[in-house]
């Protein structure tokens, strides 16, 4: 064991239950071994020539898909800035891409998403909603759980007027096995805030993101 990691699945520093946790940290030889047995279970010689540097780079490339559990929210989303021209309207960045990987079988899940707020005085750089989007994408997820991660840390951190996120995604292990159903997008979206207390606020999110506005 060379670290322990902080484990952040579900909040800024908490987990379901509201209480931190942390999971002790295997050395760099320890996943590749894991990644070595992997390839035995599929049925490959991990000493053939091909494969031979193939545990040391799935266990790097592990390190950058699921570097978010590195992020630190509060780092992203802890420069905020006073909108001094006074806009107080819907700020709304659209079709983030993203990829992350489903909790149930580590497979990527790729989508985009649409993230929404309405300012009460201060604002965030637009680039730090994209990140959000990255430090919760790049970790084991449902698409429920990052969709509802990305509106509580923005409605937590900034306490805008209200959140709204939306994420259209499509889930390779509905694609690649089990039903095989290429091409089906799953649709989530979560409201804080005035989105979820005027049905009018909603309405204005859902028409400017589909360009009506
Ligand atoms: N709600 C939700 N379900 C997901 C997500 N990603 C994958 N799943 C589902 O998780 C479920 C896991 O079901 P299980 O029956 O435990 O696993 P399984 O036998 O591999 O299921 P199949 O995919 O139906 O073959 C499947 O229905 C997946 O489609 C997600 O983001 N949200
Ligand atoms: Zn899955």
């Amino acid at each position: 064991m060379d670290a322990v990691i902080k484990n952040f699945p579900n909040d800024v520093g908490e987990d379901q239950d509201g209480e931190s946790r942390s999971v002790a940290r295997p050395s760099e030889e320890e996943a590749k071994a894991a990644v070595e047995l992997l390839l035995r279970w599929i049925g490959e010689d991990p000493a053939r020539e091909g494969l031979l540097d193939t545990p040391k780079r799935v266990a790097r490339a592990y390190q950058e898909l699921f570097s978010g559990y590195g992020d630190s929210l509060e780092e992203i989303l802890g420069r905020t800035f006073e909108e001094v021209s006074g806009y107080d309207e819907l700020v709304l960045v659209k079709d983030i891409p993203f990829f992350s990987h489903c909790e149930h079988h580590m497979v990527p899940i790729i989508g985009k998403a649409h993230v929404g707020y309405l300012p009460d005085g201060r604002v965030l750089g637009l680039s730090k909603i994209a990140r959000v989007v990255d430090a919760f994408g790049r970790r084991l997820q449902t698409q429920e759980s990052l969709t509802a991660q990305i509106a509580d840390s923005i409605d937590k951190t900034l306490k805008p007027r209200g959140v709204a996120v939306m994420i259209e995604a499509e889930h390779m292990c509905m694609v690649m096995r089990g039903v095989q159903k290429i091409g089906s997008t799953t649709l989530t979206s979560t409201f804080t805030g005035v989105f979820k207390t005027e049905p009018q606020e909603q309405a204005r999110f859902m028409s400017m993101l589909r360009g009506k506005d």
